[in-house]
């Protein structure tokens, strides 16, 4: 993942990153003139000055554009990454989005993508500073090869143990980032709950405590523990880092016939060098978080596989003559309680201009019925038939074109979404005043003025939408549940026949039976499969 976005905006990586070594190296040609200035006499002092001057500047101005250019690409970054799940939500199979679910979409869209985003915040920090501590190991190499020598002893033991604490630390950094997807979802609840939180005190001291707050909780720990296992690591660096001070100014130095000229030497390097290494051994934690995220983004976006048709097709189908859905199954498994539900296999088919209706028990299967007829889910077995002519999987976008729902979990755009037109307008007022929703809502600019309206009003809105679509097939969800008799009266006897007249088939699920003669046909869920009855209900 963060190889696949380096890529994707690589001119500014690499710019960012040659002036963090620019930096870095300049970083290192400082310390070397500083040594210089502090084994020179009084006069020869001089001669280092303009040297210096231009080198402190350079490590200003390289420093400045690195950052410059690493915040831009952790924005770049950030943009681009928001944009990339977006894109795999938006042509993902819907049914695998179901699966999924809101919460984690919503987590790696937020936290995930700004942590991923981060690290390249981090980035020039971990270059400058590894620059700056290799320039002083060579620095060390050119004072002593023994010393050097050692140094890299102690680098490689420090390494060592970095690696397996680091180790330790990632799998609590994974936990959380396993846990802050449900915390996600636990935060969706603090608002759709809102009510059933406000009725109910103990229910919602139960939520607080038992729920979020052990989420919560469990994610700070995780992360706690985690952090505190890097501080560990950081510690155990410093610790050789002294250890190896002293052996190279008690041991490794103590009898050497320059002594002091090379203690000074070496404790300048060593005081420039620590706080470099302190800054790399605290920056990389961030970017094992960097890590932990870009895995959870990368394990979501895996599991949602794609349409195959991603873009706006130019084909457009418009009528048909025949739809057919033959042999066509679905079904959902529910693993904690082992339970399998079976929809099918379903025979069915429907002309233009006929009014269908879909009856049956809660959970019969009347909304999968629709999904699969719609092209939302795909048949296990069976196929679609447009006119004779089999939907493959390359045509399921295009098929699904020919739809406009209201399914009971609808949801209600704040605009048409369709290009903004006069004609448009007019066309969407009219509509709202013959469902007398005129004095509520109006729309301006494909807008609506307002989306705070009864479940029933919304319900009346969101057919405005669909009407507005002017595609062929209609599928009314238990529509006409949350309007007021009045209103059923007007859409069962009034909309549906007009509809009907238009030349619009019409699939309406139904528990109204007083209503039933309005259809043309009524077909009964029972457990998944469906029984024909002609004619008025049974
Ligand atoms: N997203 C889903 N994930 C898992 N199981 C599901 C899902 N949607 C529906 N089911 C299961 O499929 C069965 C049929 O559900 P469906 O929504 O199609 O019934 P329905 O006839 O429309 O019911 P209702 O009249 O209550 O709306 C149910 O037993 C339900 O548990």
């Amino acid at each position: 993942m963060l190889r696949y976005l380096i890529r994707q905006s690589q001119g500014l990586f690499y710019a960012a990153m040659l002036t963090s070594a620019i930096c870095g190296v300049c970083a290192v040609l400082l310390l070397t003139q500083i040594n210089n200035v502090l084994g020179a006499t009084h006069q020869e002092a001089g001669q280092y000055l303009g040297l210096f001057v231009a080198l402190v500047l350079a490590v200003l101005f390289f420093q400045v554009v690195a950052s410059c250019l690493f915040e831009r690409l952790c924005q770049q970054t950030h943009a681009k990454l928001r944009r990339y799940i977006s894109e795999r939500v938006l042509h993902a199979d819907y049914r695998q989005l179901e699966e999924v679910g809101g919460a984690k979409i919503q987590s790696a869209l937020s936290e995930h993508c700004l942590k991923v985003a981060e690290f390249f915040v981090r980035l020039p920090v971990i270059v400058v500073n590894g620059i700056i501590v290799v320039g002083c190991m060579a620095y060390i190499a050119w004072l002593s090869v023994d010393v050097f020598l050692m140094s890299l002893l102690v680098l490689g033991l420090g390494s060592i143990g970095y690696h397996l604490v680091h180790l330790k630390a990632i799998g609590y950094l994974t936990k959380a980032a396993k846990e802050q997807d449900y915390l996600y979802g636990h935060f969706r609840s603090l608002v759709d709950g809102a009510k059933e939180l406000r009725l109910n005190a103990q229910k919602r001291q139960h939520f607080s405590e038992k729920v979020l707050g052990d989420s919560i909780e469990k994610v700070r720990e995780q992360r706690t523990v985690g952090m505190s296992v890097f501080v560990i690591s950081t510690a155990w660096g410093n610790f050789l880092i002294y250890a190896f001070i002293g052996l190279v100014l008690f041991a490794l130095v103590a009898d050497s016939t320059q002594r002091t000229e090379i203690i000074t030497g070496f404790a300048i390097v060593f005081i420039y060098m620590i706080a470099p290494l302190e800054n790399l051994l605290k920056a990389l934690p961030a970017a094992n978080i960097a890590k932990a995220s870009a895995e959870r983004i990368q394990a979501l976006t895996k599991h949602l596989s794609q349409d195959p048709c991603s873009t706006v097709s130019q084909k457009k189908i418009n009528s048909f003559k025949q739809l057919e859905l033959q042999g066509v199954t679905h079904q959902f498994y529910h693993e904690p309680s082992d339970d399998l539900f079976m929809l099918g296999p379903i025979d069915l088919s429907f002309k233009p201009g006929e009014i269908v209706f879909l009856v049956g028990g809660n959970g019969s299967g009347k909304t999968t019925l629709a999904k699969l007829l719609v092209g939302l889910y795909q048949s296990k077995t069976g196929e679609l038939r447009l006119d004779g002519e089999k939907i493959s999987a390359d045509d399921i976008d295009d098929y699904r074109q020919l739809f406009s729902t209201v399914f009971s979990d609808f949801y209600l755009f704040e605009q048409l979404l369709d290009i903004p037109s006069a004609e448009l307008d007019t066309a969407a007022n009219q509509l709202l005043e013959k469902l007398q929703l005129n004095s509520k809502v109006s729309v301006t600019d494909g807008v609506f003025s307002t989306r705070s309206l009864s479940q029933g009003q919304r319900k009346r809105l969101a057919m405005v939408v669909a009407h507005l679509e002017q595609r062929p097939f209609l599928v009314f969800d238990e529509w006409a549940a949350d309007q007021d008799p009045v209103f059923k009266e007007v859409f069962y006897r009034q909309l549906l026949p007009e509809l009907k007249a238009l030349g619009k088939t019409l699939l309406v699920i139904s528990h109204d039976d007083r209503y039933f003669d309005c259809a043309d046909r009524v077909l009964r869920m029972d457990h998944g499969q469906l029984q024909h009855q002609n004619g008025i209900a049974a």
